[in-house]
């Protein structure tokens, strides 16, 4: 396979995940996106192109982050600004053992997220209809073994959502296009600041994409009490110097 086309594709190259029966779920999931205009646009990704970037980025996020992180029974794992299930909720039907928390602010997305969980059979998950800069105070905060965001908002704002829920020792996998180094070299201050070290950049596997790369940080020390800042104040005053253009990745939605 050059690149991954059809749902037969993604089963070939997670065959483990397509062995638990979770190709078939993703499957009914995509469905229900299709038919939950009630929700909004969940995607602005064609159907054509949504079993490669949506679900097959989203496995291929999860097989690079467990490399890092094991990932026990009972696990603890946030994601941020779900939307649709990108990555999170394809997480949950790929790892029932694990305890899912879907971040997703805007409500009518967060609510077709929990009607899918129900229909999907998916009860590890809880979806937390709260903006990352809330959730990161309240009871998940530095809980999470492993946080991811997929195409939520530049690398240092990312990393100010996602590190307050982070647990010391635990894993922040972001996936990123061309931008990249760009963004790490600007969020440098916020690294640190947040207690964070970038413990590896690794490319996702061609079939799935060429240009998609998964920054993995790892939490060296708790992160300092003032932050996350209040909503709305780490995308208009970035860590570390004036705001730049949001340079997000996958789905436009
Ligand atoms: C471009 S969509 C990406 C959705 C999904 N992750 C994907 O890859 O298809 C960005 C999502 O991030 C959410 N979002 C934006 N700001 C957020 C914040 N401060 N905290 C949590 N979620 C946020 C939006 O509501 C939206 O659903």
């Amino acid at each position: 396979m050059e690149k991954l086309a059809d749902w037969d594709d993604l089963a070939r190259l997670f065959a483990a995940e397509a062995a638990e029966g979770t190709i078939d779920r993703l499957r009914r999931h995509w469905s229900l996106v299709e038919a939950g205009e009630q929700a909004g646009r969940l995607t602005a990704v064609e159907a054509v192109e949504a079993v490669r970037r949506q679900y097959g980025e989203s496995l291929e996020l999860l097989r690079i982050a467990e490399g890092a992180v094991g990932g026990e029974p009972g696990f603890r794992y946030a994601d941020i600004g779900t939307g649709g299930g990108w990555p999170g909720l394809v997480v949950a039907c790929a790892r029932p053992g694990w305890e899912v928390h879907l971040v997703e602010p805007l409500q009518k997305r967060a609510r077709f997220l929990e009607a899918a969980a129900r229909e999907l059979g998916c009860t590890n998950v809880t979806v937390h209809a709260l903006r990352a800069e809330e959730a990161g105070r309240g009871p998940l905060r530095e809980a999470c073994g492993l946080v991811t965001a997929r195409a939520v908002a530049e690398l240092r704002v990312v990393l100010e959502y996602a590190a307050p829920l982070a647990a010391v020792g635990g894993v922040i996998a972001l996936p990123k296009g061309s931008r990249l180094e760009e963004e790490l070299a600007a969020a440098e201050a916020a690294v640190a600041e947040l207690g964070c070290e970038l413990d590896a950049i690794l490319p996702m596997r061609p079939e799935v994409s060429e240009t998609v790369r998964v920054a993995l940080f790892r939490k060296r020390a708790a992160c300092p009490a003032r932050y996350p800042r209040r909503a709305g104040v780490p995308e208009r005053r970035p860590i570390g110097g004036p705001v730049r253009r949001a340079g997000v990745i996958g789905a436009d939605c």
